[in-house]
């Protein structure tokens, strides 16, 4: 693969207590494309995707070896600061979650925490994450209303929103369109297509079409494995493996 790597995982394995859920997953994820994880229900999708940004950190029982790479640095080093890794790689999940704030809020507050204070500065960086997150027409009125008035859609991306605002370069998504209507969940297609062009986008989706349809670059795991990971058009195409090709035809699932 002739892409640059962001994230690259080396001989990763997770063990939820006695659970092997991570087996030998060795994958680079390439910059400013789109990959998404596919795969049978439990295979290890959401927990691949967690390791990235050092959720599962927040999981007493899991253990991990191995390595994971951010621009070269190994996130789990002794050394480097969960915060900062989450700051950098943020994610989105399956439920809209926006704070019981307004608007504004929900999109200041990874900002303010971070310290910055000047209405003026944060102004700017609420409209400009509301504008990247394709929101800010639908809501410039209305900023200061609560977030939970906002419809499904919006509200994710409205979390989106909130992610972008603390300065990103990888965007985590797990399931972002599962709880939502088709039409809200084309907008986030679209929007995850345009992200890519300033940011890495890596989705897990239960959603087949939608992997075709959204991403570069496809992995597909079974049983905490990674089976193969290769352009979202070979893998829809031709995959090299017919446990791949199994899956993708709908022959189990
Ligand atoms: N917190 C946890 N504690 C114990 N086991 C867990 C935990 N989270 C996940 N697992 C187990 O690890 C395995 C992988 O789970 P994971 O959620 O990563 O799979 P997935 O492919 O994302 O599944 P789904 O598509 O259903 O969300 C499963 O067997 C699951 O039961």
């Amino acid at each position: 693969m002739d892409e640059f790597t962001v994230i690259e995982t080396r001989d990763l394995n997770l063990w939820y207590g006695k659970k092997h859920a991570l087996i030998d997953i060795s994958v680079k994820i390439p910059k400013n494309r789109v990959t998404a994880l596919i795969g049978p229900s439990g295979c290890g999708k959401s927990t691949l995707l967690r390791c990235c940004n050092r959720m599962n950190d927040l999981i007493d029982s899991s253990r991990i070896t191995g390595n994971v790479l951010f621009n070269g640095e190994d996130i789990y080093d002794g050394h480097a600061d969960a915060y900062a890794v989450r700051e950098k790689i943020g994610m989105v999940f399956q439920k809209p979650n926006p704070f019981p704030k307004n608007i504004y809020e929900n999109v200041a507050y990874g900002p303010r925490i971070h310290g910055v204070g000047d209405k003026r500065k944060l102004d700017r960086i609420v409209e400009e994450s509301l504008k990247g997150a394709a929101l800010w027409d639908e809501v410039k009125d209305r900023l200061y209303e609560p977030a939970l008035s906002l419809s499904g859609g919006q509200q994710q991306r409205l979390c989106i929103a909130r992610t972008l605002a603390v300065g990103p370069e990888v965007i985590l998504m797990d399931e972002p369109c599962s709880a939502l209507d088709p039409i809200a969940t084309a907008k986030i297609e679209d929007l995850i297509i345009r992200l890519a062009r300033d940011y890495t986008v890596v989705i897990v989706t239960h959603n087949m079409q939608q992997a075709a349809r959204a991403s570069d670059y496809t992995g597909f795991m079974y049983l905490g494995r990674l089976v193969e990971f290769d352009k979202t058009t070979k893998i829809f195409e031709d995959p090299g493996e017919e446990l791949t090709e199994n899956y993708i035809t709908g022959r189990f699932g």
